[in-house]
């Protein structure tokens, strides 16, 4: 039973203009709940940027986006975890605080920390302080936050990055549980992904941009 009303995000018109130089213009794409959007294309084509504007992180200078079926009280931003290249952590903090601390932020039902840390594998490290994680277990810690956040989009930036093969896999299983419960995924990928539902999304090179003036 899905835990999400039916959603879709559409988007229209998208531009981005970053340090005066148009990044993408005449963006569009719809995804459903249930649907993972990937979003590919070279260095500097603008992934990170259109995820960073789903999450009202960076502006966009043109287009609309709209998220059909969400909480009308909420904005998109407020209904979507970020998931980028920083980690948010707390270094003398232990794993298992670290997570609580993001659980009671973002104060909505959802998974226990305990319950997420073994989710990701991690539930060995819980009293561990962040600073001696490895790099991939902190990434493992970072994906627990989606878990305890129970936000239904979720845009997703390099997201196997550092993970070994076994916690790829179960990275795999858990986005497939998110869009199961109805959650839109949003992803910028080198690698490839195994999503389930997928619709593309191809960036042009950032050469193709055109240059703004003033
Ligand atoms: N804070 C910023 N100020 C100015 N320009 C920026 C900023 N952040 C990114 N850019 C520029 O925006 C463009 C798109 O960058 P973005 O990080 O979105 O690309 P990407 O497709 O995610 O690249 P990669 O595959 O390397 O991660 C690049 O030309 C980059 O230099």
């Amino acid at each position: 039973m899905p835990a999400f009303p039916p959603l879709r995000l559409d988007a229209r018109g998208l531009a981005c203009q970053r340090g005066g130089r148009l990044v993408f213009h005449d963006l569009a794409f719809s995804v459903s709940g249930g649907e993972a959007l990937v979003v590919t294309g070279p260095n500097g084509a603008g992934k990170s940027t259109l995820l960073r504007v789903i999450a009202g992180l960076v502006a966009a200078s043109e287009g609309r986006i709209a998220l059909e079926g969400g909480d009308a009280d909420l904005s998109i931003a407020q209904q979507a975890h970020y998931f980028g290249h920083a980690d948010a952590l707390k270094p003398a903090l232990t794993v298992e605080e670290n997570l609580g601390f993001w659980r009671g932020f973002f104060g909505r039902r959802a998974a226990s920390a305990d319950a997420a840390l073994e989710a990701v594998g991690i539930g060995h490290l819980a009293g561990l302080p962040a600073a001696y994680l490895s790099a991939g277990q902190r990434r493992r810690l970072s994906l627990a936050r989606l878990l305890v956040s129970n936000r239904p989009i979720w845009l997703l930036d390099e997201p196997t990055s550092a993970l070994d093969a076994a916690s790829e896999a179960r990275f795999t299983a858990i986005v497939a549980g998110h869009q199961q419960a109805g959650g839109i995924v949003v992803a910028a990928t080198h690698q490839p992904l195994l999503f389930s539902a997928v619709r593309s999304l191809v960036l042009a090179p950032a050469g193709m941009a055109e240059e703004i003036a003033g």
